[in-house]
């Protein structure tokens, strides 16, 4: 299992996860995030990483364009999206499909999906479905707990058993795709679930459990995430 810290708003905190164990670092551009950075402040923050694949932009774009501009704002290609349909997404792939060439990687999508963790009977199903729909057209997709139809940022953890049953569904249709589990993650967490997490997820997103006010990260929280992950 990989990770990736979500919520970036210091070069300090960007620099001690890339020297850490960490293997994706997120930048939030989403005004009601209380991480929330202007894209040209992204840029500068990605500035510090050496491997700028690492970076991840944090959107919820009113329509295609609208992605597509911010990640070429940006130069971040690894684009998680808190909104668009999945027309829309294939729309983006379609058009990054003739923009190809030698230097340029492809964008890769993960699609934040809300869940709310009470969710049952025929809601639940639904769910399930619109899960596969993703899931057909993504590079992953990110579980995080659902407040009012939003996700992201709560610091809530959603039931374990509806998360797996999400990633099945998804990987039921599209066995290459990564699936995230975030909401609330921490180290405690991490530990205490560790091979049940290993077994379904590729990623654990962390975000507020690192952190010690919003945007702002403590390193020995991120360190002690690290010790989870090797042995
Ligand atoms: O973190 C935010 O403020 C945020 C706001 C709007 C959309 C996404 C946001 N962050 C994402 O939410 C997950 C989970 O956060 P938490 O661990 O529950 O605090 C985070 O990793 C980001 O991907």
């Amino acid at each position: 299992m990989k990770i990736k810290i979500c919520g970036m708003t210091r070069p300090e905190d960007v620099m001690k996860s890339e020297k850490s164990c960490v293997d994706l670092i997120g930048f939030i551009n989403i005004e009601r995030s209380k991480r929330f950075m202007e894209i040209n402040e992204i840029k500068d923050l990605v500035s510090n990483l050496r491997d700028k694949f690492k970076a991840v932009l944090v959107i919820e774009p009113e329509n295609s364009e609208e992605a597509i501009m911010k990640s070429k704002k940006t130069d971040i290609k690894t684009l998680q999206l808190h909104s668009l349909s999945k027309a829309e997404i294939k729309y983006i792939k379609w058009i990054d499909s003739y923009r190809k060439n030698a230097h340029e990687r492809d964008l890769e999508i993960i699609r934040a999906v809300g869940i709310s963790p009470g969710l049952e009977g025929s809601r639940r199903d639904a769910k399930m479905e619109e899960i596969k729909g993703f899931a057909m057209v993504c590079d992953a997709l990110l579980f995080d707990y659902e407040v009012k139809g939003k996700s992201g940022g709560t610091g809530k953890q959603l039931p374990l058993d509806i998360v797996t049953e999400a990633a099945k569904a998804a990987k039921d249709v599209n066995n290459n795709i990564k699936i995230f589990i975030a909401g609330g993650m921490n180290a405690e967490r991490i530990k205490n679930n560790r091979k049940m997490l290993n077994k379904v997820f590729d990623y654990v997103d962390v975000n507020s459990g690192v952190e010690d006010a919003p945007g702002i990260k403590n390193p020995d929280k991120i360190e002690d995430i690290c010790e989870l992950m090797v042995d």
